[in-house]
């Protein structure tokens, strides 16, 4: 019998894809993959932790259609996300006698996707990949929309590609083993679909949010399916985010992505919950700056507090001045004419994009707040 889904479709022209949503998804992945397929062989690359759960049911799925595929367990955590992470990677593809025409199977977290969709952009010029999202972050935002990264000493994803999937396939069943504390870090980005521009949502989030960490599957679904189809407007709207669109996905970044360089890209800080201090961060400097009301400031920050997320500089466990901060936010890939736009906000899903509060008014204001 075929599993239940959800199909959605991101909009772009000749690389628009299809996402497919459905617990079970992963036993007819074969099914799926198939079609897109020049030969029946295809490539895995997937995390040590991903492996063990999941890689001999994909393996098996892939066999039920005639697809042989070899595999490539890279170790799990941000660090992989790295020029010894795209190297060995790279390598391993060409060694695997990839052709443009393959699709690499990207099966895991955000790290994988980005590496893999990465990796894909600049192998023999490019070859299609597919994403199977494992972790709530992947499937509510990584595995979408193409942009592919790896991290350098200098800043998050500095170093990377826009480069499309050929398709995602998102089965929340894996969300099962996912532990407690990397559900969180997702959630935090399932939280900013509705600061960016849905007040109803945040609404659904403050009143959903718990029963979804807890596991109530019909909260996942639907968080999943609204989130992902959030993103792919944006996108659509925005491939390349040249038009002030899709920077809104950015809320939370530019403060979240200084405090991991800061812990060092590290399990001490994971990215979700450096977003999610970072939104709280954010909404606290449009309130300081008269833009929203300190009462919705407020609401943000009781609500990731109240599902355990970090919702502050301390709670983030940063104790670095406001400069040091402020100097890793120069290298965001928003700066435009030296300026750093960021993502404001005048109340809950009213965020905007400004230039204009340079670097020295943040510094100030992370000092204020770590004081
Ligand atoms: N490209 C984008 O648009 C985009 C969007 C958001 C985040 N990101 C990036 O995504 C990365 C974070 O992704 P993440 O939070 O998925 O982290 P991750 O990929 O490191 O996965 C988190 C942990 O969960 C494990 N795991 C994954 N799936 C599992 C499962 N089903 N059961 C048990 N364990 C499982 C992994 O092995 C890892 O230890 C960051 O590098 C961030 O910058 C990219
Ligand atoms: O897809 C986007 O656009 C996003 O901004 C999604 C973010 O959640 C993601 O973390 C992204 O990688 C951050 O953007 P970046 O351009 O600063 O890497
Ligand atoms: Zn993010």
């Amino acid at each position: 019998m075929e599993t239940a889904m959800t199909r959605l479709t991101v909009e772009l022209g000749a690389r628009s894809y299809p996402i497919l949503i459905g617990e079970g998804l992963l036993d007819e992945l074969g099914a799926h993959v198939a079609p897109l397929l020049k030969r029946p062989r295809t490539m895995i690359v997937t995390d040590t932790h991903v492996a063990d759960a999941y890689l001999a049911k994909v393996g098996a799925a892939l066999g039920a259609e005639g697809i042989s595929f070899s595999s490539l367990v890279l170790p799990a955590g941000e660090a992989t996300k790295s020029w010894e992470g795209l190297a060995r990677l790279t390598e391993w593809l060409i060694g695997e006698g990839v052709e443009r025409s393959d699709h690499v199977i990207a099966l895991g977290g955000g790290v994988i996707g980005d590496l893999v969709g990465f990796a894909c952009s600049i192998v023999k010029r490019g070859c299609a990949f597919i994403q199977v999202p494992t972790t709530l972050l992947a499937q509510v935002d990584s595995s979408v929309g193409g942009k592919t990264a790896i991290n350098v000493p200098a800043g998050k994803n500095l170093i990377g590609a826009f480069h499309q999937p050929a398709l995602v396939v998102i089965d929340p069943a894996t969300l099962t083993t996912l532990p407690r504390r990397e559900l969180g870090a997702g959630y935090a980005e399932v939280v900013k679909y509705g600061l960016i521009d849905d007040a109803d949502f945040f609404a659904w989030c403050e009143a959903n949010g718990a029963a979804l960490l807890a596991g109530d599957t019909a909260a996942r679904a639907y968080a999943i399916a609204h989130s992902v189809a959030a993103k792919a407007r944006i996108v659509a709207a925005d491939e390349r985010e040249t038009q002030d669109i899709r920077a809104l996905l950015n809320l939370g970044h530019s403060f979240g992505h200084a405090l991991e360089a800061e812990t060092g890209y590290s399990a001490r800080l994971l990215h979700g919950e450096a977003v999610a201090a970072g939104m709280v961060l954010a909404h606290r400097f449009s309130a300081a700056k008269g833009l929203c009301s300190a009462a919705d400031a407020e609401r943000v920050r009781a609500h990731l507090a109240s599902v355990d997320l970090p919702h502050s500089l301390a709670s983030a466990g940063i104790n670095t001045g406001g400069a040091a901060l402020a100097a890793h936010m120069a290298h965001d890939k928003k700066v435009r004419g030296g300026k750093l736009p960021l993502i404001l906000t005048r109340g809950i899903g009213q965020s905007f994009i400004t230039d204009e509060y340079g670097l020295d008014s943040v510094a100030d204001f992370l000092d204020a707040q770590a004081a």
